[in-house]
């Protein structure tokens, strides 16, 4: 883990043991962000696909527990213990923040019906992972 990673999530979690989920769609720049807070820079990436292969390994060995791909790592479904909106809720594409005919914050909130999640606080912070803007913003929310 580089420096300026481990310093970031020292300052913001002290030795407080944090589990982080990046979730989103395909091509949203889940990768860019990781890359942008490990590096400090923005990299070329390539799109993460799930090998369908693995599932039916995983499956097989953990024939109790589902599985899913959330694109860089594996996941044990039972390790999300929340409940997340079907991704099927925001048709179409989204683009990124920086772009011109991006979403406002209101309008994102709205297409994932974010005020109608009730039991949990929930933020939007606009972000732009090639220029690394707003991302130490959303973490340290
Ligand atoms: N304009 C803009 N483009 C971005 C931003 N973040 C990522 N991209 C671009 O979006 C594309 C997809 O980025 P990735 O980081 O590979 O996306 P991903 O979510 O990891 O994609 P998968 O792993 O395939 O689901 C790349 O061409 C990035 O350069 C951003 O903040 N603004
Ligand atoms: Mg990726």
């Amino acid at each position: 883990m580089s420096i300026l990673f481990t310093q970031m999530f020292s300052s913001l979690f002290g030795s407080r043991e944090a589990r982080i989920l990046v979730l989103g769609l395909d091509n949203a720049g889940k990768t860019t962000i990781l890359y942008r807070l490990q590096m400090g820079e923005a990299v070329s990436t390539i799109p993460s696909r799930w090998p369908d292969q693995y599932q039916a390994i995983l499956e097989m060995l953990f024939p109790k527990y589902s599985w899913v791909m959330v694109r860089d790592w594996f996941v044990r479904l039972a390790d999300l213990n929340r409940s997340f909106h079907s991704p099927d809720i925001v048709k179409g594409e989204v683009p990124s923040s920086d772009l011109p005919d991006a979403l406002d914050a209101a309008a994102v909130s709205e297409a994932l019906e974010l005020p109608k999640m009730k039991n949990c606080q929930w933020a939007i912070f606009k972000s732009c992972a090639v220029k690394g803007e707003g991302l130490f913003e959303g973490l340290e929310w």
